[in-house]
């Protein structure tokens, strides 16, 4: 059974190499996460607190505006980061899908990057070799998947990758929004794969800047800003909630005193999300809510 429990989690880069004098004191900005220069050197805290428990059958998608924390996060359940303060426990084979283009060797051929981009996303190399031909057919690359990746144009490219980053059969499934980034045309035909896909995940984090598309794969959705998750619940009201608040120009300032007060971040918490606990600092790790 896949899942994933976020406890108090958070991800900080110390920055070595910044010109720590010119920064403010502490420095929050309307895009990405807060700056701080108390220490030695200038430390960006990508994640803050953040206490989110997944399970099997989770459609979860993330929003919020640059820099707010979604591929961090997304990271973070991958395993590529392990949080500076808190716990992050995963179970289950995760299945990254963060760059189309990851993994594909340019020197190969198209049928050789079918096998080893499977492999690395989990996949075995019977299991890839006995999907070669459903991908190959969705492709319609022909021969030219015999041809080195590198003669390929960006689009025969995308094909190529998208054939087979949705035949995979992952757990956890990470996508971040460069699934979404592909020619339309193409998409569309791809669009029963992802749907397929996400079907056959045991528990999707997707994190998008596409209302529709986000919509389409998730039925709950996380908000976050500067670092924090500041909504939770049912994926239309988050999405809708985010999309509508963020095209509004007063919408920033009000953002922005949810992500700075964590109580009333913890408040809209209980309104919303059944799985997710909310940060309390009486009593670190209590659960708010059980499952509904
Ligand atoms: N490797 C890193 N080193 C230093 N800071 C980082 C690193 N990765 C991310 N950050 C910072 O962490 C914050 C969150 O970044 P992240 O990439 O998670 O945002 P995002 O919500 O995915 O943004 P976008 O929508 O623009 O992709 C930003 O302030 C970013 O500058």
């Amino acid at each position: 059974m896949a899942g994933v429990e976020l406890c108090h989690a958070f991800v900080e880069f110390p920055i070595f190499d910044a010109k720590s004098r010119s920064l403010k004191k502490r420095v929050l900005t309307s895009a990405g996460g807060t700056i701080r220069t108390g220490a030695k050197v200038p430390i960006v805290t990508a994640l803050r607190d953040i206490t989110v428990s997944l399970a099997e059958g989770d459609r979860v998608g993330l929003v919020g505006h640059n820099g707010a924390g979604k591929s961090t996060l997304l990271r973070l359940v991958a395993g590529i980061y392990e949080p500076t303060r808190g716990s992050a426990r995963r179970t289950g084979r995760v299945a990254p899908v963060f760059d189309l283009g990851l993994g594909m060797d340019p020197e190969i051929s198209g049928l050789e990057n079918i096998v080893v981009r499977g492999m690395f996303l989990g996949m075995t190399r019977r299991r890839m070799r006995a999907r070669i031909d459903e991908i190959a057919d969705f492709t319609e690359l022909g021969d030219y998947l015999r041809m080195p990746l590198r003669t390929y144009s960006t689009g025969m490219r995308v094909r190529l990758a998208l054939g087979v980053v949705t035949s995979i059969d992952p757990e956890i499934l990470l996508l971040d929004e460069g699934i979404s980034a592909v020619d339309a045309d193409f998409l569309e035909r791809a669009r029963a794969r992802l749907h397929d896909l996400v079907a056959r995940c045991g528990l999707l984090v997707f994190a998008s800047h596409t209302e529709e598309f986000l919509l389409d794969l998730c039925d709950s959705a996380l908000w976050l800003d500067s670092g924090r998750i500041v909504r939770a619940g049912p994926a239309t009201d988050v999405v809708r909630a985010y999309t509508g608040s963020s095209g509004r120009a007063d919408a920033e300032p009000q953002q922005r005193r949810a992500a700075d007060d964590p109580i009333a971040a913890d408040r809209v918490l209980q309104l919303v999300h059944p799985r997710v606990v909310a940060p309390d600092r009486e009593t670190p790790g209590e659960v708010l809510h059980e499952d509904l």
